[in-house]
């Protein structure tokens, strides 16, 4: 069986069938880039930069630069430059940037601004449904983007191929034992375990550790991240020695002084 080339794949998506809050953003996004151009152009030296921030020793941090939420609201009018600077001040490892416009206030200028500004690697974090999306994620200087498996299911391999096609990390998200089965037949190399229930927004802290172990036991010598609803260095504990990185967000871009909270917050 052949694969036609990446740069002239466009992968069906069933949108349609994400529930609940997801449901309803995934299929936004899906207009938004409705007959946008899916060509990648030619392939891109990958740097792998962001795989290789979040090998560091220890528990290394993603920290997010996130102004609201569909659970949350509105959370901080950051600045996205003066917060990445901050984090990357307070110790993050590596950064993510939301770029989505209606639920959760980013913006593709975040990203750009922030590559411009900071060293640290950047993630794109929206929700990729286009080909598209992952060309401009290269294009605005962004190290890796976000991949979710609930979104773009027996896709997921072919997504996967286009960003490491352009030259971008990825980190394949999943919440539950049959997505994470797609992301290590797909030939993810960073694997992010939410503890967020996207279709119900829930919040539970076992689901990392559960899955992360999960994912070891089958071999996986990738990197993991634990995602979503961190908030003390007592939860962060809980991942220490089994996650790879830890992605934090709400916890940290609402508080008064973001590089103290960061560093607060790694404290062991
Ligand atoms: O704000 P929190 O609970 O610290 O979570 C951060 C991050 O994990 C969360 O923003 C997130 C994880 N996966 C996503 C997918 C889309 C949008 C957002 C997310």
């Amino acid at each position: 069986m052949t694969r036609p080339p990446p740069e002239s794949s466009l992968p069906l998506l069933n949108l349609s069938a994400v529930p609940g809050v997801l449901g309803r953003i995934v299929t936004e996004r899906a207009a938004d880039y409705d007959g946008a151009d899916p060509a990648l152009g030619p392939a891109r030296p990958a740097a792998r930069r962001f795989e290789g921030a979040l090998r560091g020793a220890g528990l290394s941090l993603i920290a997010e630069i996130k102004r609201a939420s569909p659970s949350q609201g509105a959370i901080a009018p950051l600045d996205p430059v003066e917060a990445a600077q901050a984090y990357q001040q307070g110790g993050a490892a590596a950064l993510s940037v939301l770029t989505e416009p209606r639920h959760f206030d980013g913006h593709p200028d975040f990203l750009r601004a922030v590559v411009g500004a900071v060293s640290l690697p950047a993630l794109r974090k929206d929700f990729v449904v286009h080909p598209a999306m992952l060309r401009e994620a290269a294009d605005w200087g962004a190290s890796a983007a976000l991949l979710m498996v609930s979104v773009l299911r027996e896709a997921t391999a072919a997504y996967l191929e286009m960003a490491h096609h352009l030259g971008l990390d990825a980190l394949v998200e999943v919440h539950s034992d049959s997505e994470l089965d797609v992301a290590l037949q797909a030939g993810a190399r960073i694997i992010g375990v939410n503890n967020r229930d996207l279709t119900t927004l829930d919040i539970d802290l076992e689901v990392s550790p559960r899955l992360i172990r999960r994912a070891r036991e089958a071999g996986f010598d990738g990197v993991l991240v634990a995602e979503s609803g961190y908030r003390t260095p007592a939860e962060l504990a809980q991942v220490r020695g089994l996650a790879d990185a830890v992605l934090v967000g709400s916890s940290l871009a609402g508080s008064a002084d973001l590089a103290q909270a960061t560093r607060d917050l790694l404290r062991e």
